[in-house]
């Protein structure tokens, strides 16, 4: 599953989010986007899972016009995971996962034994077994946000698209998440704040400032000192990381540079 995303620009309120925004996303890939806070990663994910509508440009999914898909397809071939999951009734763990499964099942189709095995099967991935009866709403953050994971697992779509799964995580788990959704053999699209972990996992990085996207590339091509400076203002040492081969980037404290620490 391939996505397209051409030319497009959002605004609210009148004030320009998202400008000329065009990417690709390859069948297979796996894709970070990177990006200081406020530059517009979230909107443009919403753009993208049909949250919000372009106000110019299209996106494509396998060159679709996403606007042409149902919202039933849509759920097919798309799994998202989004920043804010604001849910006003309380349900059982084993529900909220369940809900993965809606685009597969016909009008008021109860659940099959497949479907409660492939639930079990999310839920331990995502190191949640034991929890089925549990209320979501009495869940810890990191709980709720490997439930919400085990949601998308469950949905079994080609395309995967989150924003900042690993917030609210602790390191092991950050770590487990991205090694969960690296082994599935789908496409990903995802927001990351951690620029380690989108070195060590990401194919390509899509790095956006001020709405725009100013580089992409493979990690080592864009993780650099000078874009790191430029657009989040801070210093760093990089290095190659020698277990995994991968760019290790340790951010500075100005006062190294001033050589007076605070
Ligand atoms: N509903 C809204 N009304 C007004 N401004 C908004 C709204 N939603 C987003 N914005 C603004 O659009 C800009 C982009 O926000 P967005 O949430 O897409 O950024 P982000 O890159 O995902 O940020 P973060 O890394 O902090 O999650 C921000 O300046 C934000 O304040």
């Amino acid at each position: 599953m391939s996505l397209q995303v051409k030319n497009l620009d959002y605004q609210i309120d009148g004030k320009s989010i998202l400008e000329q925004i065009c990417l690709e996303v390859k069948d297979g890939e796996f894709v970070g986007l990177v990006g200081p806070n406020g530059c517009g990663k979230s909107t443009l994910l919403k753009n993208i899972y049909r949250t919000y509508k372009p106000g110019r440009g299209t996106v494509f999914l396998n060159e679709k016009d996403v606007l042409d898909f149902s919202f039933k397809k849509m759920a097919g071939e798309m799994a998202v995971m989004a920043q804010e999951n604001h849910v006003e009734f309380d349900f059982e763990v084993r529900d909220m996962v369940m809900f993965g499964r809606y685009a597969k099942k016909k009008f008021l189709q109860g659940d099959s034994a497949e479907d409660k095995k492939l639930c079990e099967k999310c839920l331990k991935e995502v190191g949640l077994s034991g929890y089925e009866h549990r209320s979501y709403l009495s869940l810890s953050g990191g709980e709720k946000q490997r439930v919400l994971l085990a949601r998308v697992l469950m949905q079994e779509s080609a395309f995967i698209v989150l924003d900042e799964p690993t917030n609210h995580l602790d390191v092991s788990y950050q770590y487990q998440i991205m090694d969960i959704l690296k082994g599935q053999d789908v496409t990903v699209f995802s927001s990351i704040h951690d620029l380690n972990l989108a070195a060590l996992y990401c194919d390509r990085i899509i790095f956006m400032y001020q709405g725009k996207i100013v580089d992409y590339g493979t990690p080592e091509e864009v993780l650099t000192k000078e874009n790191i400076r430029e657009y989040f203002g801070i210093e760093a040492q990089i290095t190659t990381n020698t277990a995994t081969g991968k760019r290790q980037i340790y951010y500075l404290p100005g006062w190294i540079k001033s050589g007076k620490r605070a």
